[in-house]
């Protein structure tokens, strides 16, 4: 009667070590220069070698930046040193990198699926909080810091405290025009920042069968902002058809064994989970962030609620920050930014989406819009299929991949202050830039609202 996240950890439990913490095998190591140059520098130091070189993975993402004829010099003043360090570390050690340059380049959770180093079933950790995205296929992916990626990589084991579980169960479908990045802040809300701390979070029912998969990776994505360890979704006929053929998946009859396997790999239906939520997908609408924390999001037609009990404090703050008042409609809000992009939603259905709104139209006078691809084979597919052409004639950037403005801390920023519709998944405190006042929410909602100037409501055609 076990759940999917039981099956998975039962496959991978190399040793019972006691007080709740398991000895658990790992199948793949992802690394990027912001934290795994560091854990592949002090495992040479420590005149160690990874184990298993060629289930180790090393990308460029975070500190890079995205401007057209970038180079290893960085916006952060002290950028470069990330780059060079771990290009010469990922080199020494003999593992697969990603560097810039190479047309596989991408955010690291974004490229892990188009490369098949993420599969069905498998154990995947990244010294990223985001890493599990990939649990969308099924697979055991969670994040972890930098020592414990050093000694993954020399060992090929971690130490894990077992998570209690929870499933999350989406029943009927989402309405047109709301889509999973809605579904997730609709999720945060109701359960808050930290209502799935400890627990790995699976996502099921009808409402999530239904979702593609790049709309499941945005879904699993959001997972790390209610504090999730880890999310998975059972794996479906959608998932091997999007792996198959990749360059690091099993090929010929490794490959069909390999699907024989995972088609079997779901929760049993009698399974007993430590915590239950139910969702009706009907009541889900176009979501919107107000506040500093994702929890702080309402239906883009609602206002700014008022403080819930306790939580005074904390909510003044976040108007405060953010310039809003209680009670005050999100509709109408004016915005300096517009910025698509990031491990949540810039792959190329999100991008697509985004074009579809602009098409034709305009940004507003005085808005700044950015979008930056995922990947470099969702740049190449976005050019090639005119989705570029349509966001650059509105009046949006078109950038190199990465993390860019996701992250403050890569050197790229928005201005002091400013007012910015994104599509990333955290609107913390200067997120974005020094005191920037994020508000997260789909591509569709974030490109209409760049062509009206302020936030709108992406049902309303037309309405800018
Ligand atoms: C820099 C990195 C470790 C960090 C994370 O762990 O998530 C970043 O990706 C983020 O989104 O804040
Ligand atoms: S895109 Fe943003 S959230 Fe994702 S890994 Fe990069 S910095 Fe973290």
């Amino acid at each position: 009667m076990d759940t999917l996240f039981d099956i998975l950890w039962s496959e991978h439990l190399i040793a019972d070590i006691g007080d709740g913490i398991g000895l658990i095998a790992i199948d793949r190591v992802m690394l990027h220069e912001r934290t795994g140059g560091v854990a592949l520098k002090s495992l040479a130091a420590a005149g160690r070698t990874v184990m298993a070189p060629r289930q180790a993975f090393a990308v460029m993402d975070h500190i890079v930046d995205t401007l057209p004829g970038r180079s290893d010099r960085t916006l952060m003043p002290t950028g470069t040193a990330f780059i060079t360090e771990t290009r010469a570390a990922a080199r020494a050690a003999g593992i697969a990198l990603f560097d810039l340059g190479d047309e596989r380049q991408g955010i690291c959770h974004v490229i892990s699926p188009e490369q098949a180093i993420v599969l069905p079933g498998a154990t995947l950790v990244c010294p990223d909080s985001h890493t599990g995205t990939q649990g969308a296929f099924g697979a055991l992916a969670w994040g972890i810091g930098s020592s414990e990626a050093e000694h993954a990589l020399a060992t090929g084991t971690l130490r894990v405290r077992k998570p209690a579980t929870m499933r999350v169960t989406v029943t009927g479908r989402l309405a047109d025009g709301v889509g999973a990045k809605d579904l997730a802040l609709h999720i945060i809300a109701l359960v808050g920042s930290d209502g799935a701390q400890g627990h790995a979070v699976e996502f099921a029912g009808e409402g999530v069968a239904a979702l593609d998969i790049e709309q499941r990776q945005t879904l699993c994505n959001m997972a790390t902002e209610m504090s999730a360890f880890c999310a998975i979704i059972a794996p479906d006929e959608q998932v091997f058809a999007a792996l198959e053929g990749r360059p690091f998946a099993p090929h010929g009859a490794a490959w069909d064994a390999a699907v024989a396997q995972w088609r079997g790999l779901a929760s049993h239906p009698d399974a007993r989970f430590d915590r239950e939520v139910t969702v009706d997908a009907a009541e889900v609408a176009p979501m919107i962030s107000w506040g500093t924390s994702p929890q702080q999001a309402v239906p883009i037609t609602g206002a700014v609620p008022s403080a819930g009990e306790g939580a005074a404090a904390n909510h003044r703050r976040a108007l405060d920050y953010m310039a809003i008042e209680e009670g005050a409609a999100l509709i109408g809000l004016p915005i300096d930014a517009a910025f698509i992009g990031s491990c949540t939603n810039s792959r190329l259905s999100d991008l697509r989406r985004a074009a579809a709104v602009v098409k034709g139209r305009k940004v507003a006078p005085g808005v700044r819009a950015i979008c930056v691809p995922g990947s470099g084979a969702v740049k190449r597919a976005a050019e090639a299929e005119g989705i570029a052409a349509t966001l650059v004639e509105a009046g949006f950037e078109w950038r190199e991949p990465g993390c860019s403005m996701c992250f403050f801390a890569g050197g790229e920023s928005f201005g002091l202050r400013e007012r910015v519709v994104s599509t990333t998944n955290r609107n913390f405190e200067s997120r974005q830039g020094p005191e920037t006042r994020t508000h997260i929410g789909s591509p569709e909602l974030v490109a209409a609202s760049a062509i009206a100037g302020r936030i709108v409501d992406p049902r309303a055609k037309g309405e800018a």
